[in-house]
């Protein structure tokens, strides 16, 4: 099965769809996220992602008064919320960037009002982080918006995937197999996931959100038949912020797009065929002919 994500095709033996993922390593800085937008299209990426919130209902209760050390000063966890969320305006910018250079656009909504905020900039799909899996509001939400919804599985047992995907339908469906640890060691990656997702719901396109380092556990996903990837990207892992240390920077997100488009041309077709460029080797090095 294949699901339409604006002008791209995901799934069917098409080439694996490539989401950078900006998330949140945009510091709340529009410059900052148009120049990863640039990032993403000169490495090739299919699409740009960016988390959206609204901090008083997405923050946990629990976490909204810790105080934490922002490139801003010392203030609560919910305030840090608040600081790196775009408004209408600064998405408009963002989005027009992004069309500009060719990429589709959208973003995880960690809420229902979210929802509506992203509909209304006409996103070409939405994606549900691991964290929010088991938000069956949420999930009710944007299953009535009738787009592409790409679900990732980190964090999640078997039975909260199969109340999920009960609740979303399985048209318009894209699942990323995901482990939530970040950086995710390889011991924690279990890409044989990858198949036993497909296995498990016969049809739905299966792809990999990876929080690793480096580039060679999301190639690997990519040999296992992941039809879609997503890594975060940022200009510099050392920079402030939760997620820049299991981020790519530029030039790894290039190798990353180059490497599968390299695995994607080798898989080949399990066809077994003699290759013209085979045939001059034959004729030097094989003794008996068939
Ligand atoms: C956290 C997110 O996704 P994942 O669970 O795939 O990392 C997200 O999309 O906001």
């Amino acid at each position: 099965m294949t699901v339409t994500i604006g002008s791209r095709v995901v799934g069917g033996g098409r080439p694996a769809y490539v989401i950078a993922e900006i998330g949140l390593n945009h510091n709340g800085d529009v410059e900052l996220a148009k120049q990863l937008i640039d990032v993403a299209a000169d490495a090739g990426a299919d699409a740009v992602k960016f988390q959206k919130r609204t901090p008083e209902i997405a923050t946990p209760e629990h976490m909204r008064d810790i105080p934490r050390e922002t490139p801003w000063g010392t203030m609560s966890y919910l305030d840090y919320r608040r600081r790196v969320e775009f408004d209408r305006d600064q998405y408009i910018e963002i989005s027009d960037h992004a069309l500009l250079r060719g990429l589709e656009w959208f973003a995880s909504p960690w809420d229902v009002p979210s929802v509506a905020f992203l509909e209304d900039l006409g996103v070409v799909a939405h994606k549900v982080a691991s964290a929010s899996l088991t938000d069956r509001e949420l999930l009710e939400a944007l299953r009535v918006t009738g787009k592409p919804v790409i679900l990732s599985t980190g964090m999640s047992t078997t039975e909260q995937i199969d109340a999920a995907i009960e609740l979303l339908g399985t048209d318009r469906l894209v699942l990323m197999h995901a482990t939530s640890t970040y950086p995710m060691e390889p011991d924690e990656a279990n890409l044989r996931m990858i198949p036993a997702l497909r296995d498990r719901y016969p049809g739905v396109p299966v792809g990999y959100s990876g929080h690793e380092r480096g580039l060679q556990i999301s190639i690997a996903a990519v040999a296992l038949g992941a039809v879609a990837v997503e890594r975060h990207i940022t200009l510099d892992r050392t920079m402030w912020g939760s997620d820049h240390a299991a981020s790519l920077e530029p030039a790894g997100l290039k190798n990353l797009v180059r490497d599968i488009r390299v695995i994607e041309a080798a898989l080949g077709d399990g066809v077994k065929r003699v290759y013209p460029g085979e045939l001059a080797p034959m004729a030097k090095l094989r003794r008996v002919p068939a």
